[in-house]
């Protein structure tokens, strides 16, 4: 890649040697996912760069933890479910813990816990972010088999972002993402359940940070058009809309604050 640095968050210096070698934590939230863990975190323990693999097991009731921990990765769990934004907001805070004083914070790598082998290919994410091209390098992924969506829910989501940001991101749902400690600490708290992607989106363009979306090979566990895959889509709406309409209220107040100040100064 050839671009210039662009990114907003400070770089750790340009001479990635030593002390300054900007290593990447992969946080995998997952929920019941002992199927496939297993192989998503040896995949992800390939990623160059990534010395850090973390599950966090969001309150499964199948062997998810274990499986993890058996596959090589940390494991941290909730006890109860609390849905895939609390999930990354634990993962992120354990992987601070573990950031070495004297040495830059870890790039945050979001992975599914259903990628299985492929999640190695999520690779291609680190470098616009480690060279300071971007703050967030988003996947795109391809087309999915017996992918279920009418594009309803990515539909609402990239035309609010569009709308708040003017950017149109191809797949504003997609939750592969590698971004700085410091963009993670500026998108928090995170918009709750499946509202993360698009809160975190809104909120870093709003705040000058810089994204980038980069084709990668994933293949996940598309929702269907059954009737669980419809009722997963209703509550991705649901969260989405949420998270965007506390934005839309943000900006408001915003508006009228900076308003007021204008009147007395
Ligand atoms: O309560 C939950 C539910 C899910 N997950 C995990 O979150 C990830 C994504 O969930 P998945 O069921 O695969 O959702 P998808 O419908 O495939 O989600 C798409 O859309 C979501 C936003 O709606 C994004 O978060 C995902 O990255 C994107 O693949 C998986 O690792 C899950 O195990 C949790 O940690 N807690
Ligand atoms: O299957 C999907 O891509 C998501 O669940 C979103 O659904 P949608 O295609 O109806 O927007």
């Amino acid at each position: 890649m050839n671009a210039l640095p662009v990114a907003k968050t400070t770089r750790p210096g340009n001479a990635q040697t030593g002390k300054n070698v900007q290593r990447v934590a992969a946080v995998i939230p997952a929920k019941d996912e002992a199927e496939r863990i297993a192989a998503t975190v040896r995949s992800a323990r390939a990623i160059p760069h990534v010395d850090l693999v973390l599950v966090v097991d969001d309150g499964s009731e199948d062997e998810t933890q274990h499986v993890a921990r058996a596959a090589g990765a940390v494991v941290v769990r909730h006890s109860h479910n609390r849905g895939k934004a609390a999930a990354m907001e634990t993962g992120a805070a354990v992987v601070a813990m573990r950031d070495a004083d004297g040495r830059p914070p870890r790039l945050l790598m979001f992975i599914d816990g259903d990628l299985g082998d492929t999640a190695v290919n999520t690779a291609p994410l680190v470098r616009p972010v480690r060279e300071g091209v971007a703050d967030l390098a988003i996947a795109l992924l391809p087309k999915q088999a017996g992918a279920g969506g009418r594009g309803i829910v990515v539909g609402a989501a990239r035309r609010a972002i569009e709308a708040m940001t003017g950017w149109s991101p191809s797949q504003p749902l997609s939750g592969m993402r590698c971004l700085t400690r410091e963009a993670f600490e500026a998108a928090t708290p995170l918009a709750r359940g499946w509202g993360v992607e698009t809160g975190m989106t809104i909120d870093l363009l709003r705040k000058g940070y810089v994204a980038v979306e980069v084709p990668c090979d994933l293949k996940h566990r598309a929702s269907t058009n059954d009737l669980k895959g419809q009722i997963h889509r209703a509550a991705q709406y649901r969260d989405v809309l949420l998270a965007v309409n506390a934005r839309k209220m943000r900006g408001a107040v915003d508006a009228v604050r900076h308003a007021g100040s204008n009147v007395r100064s």
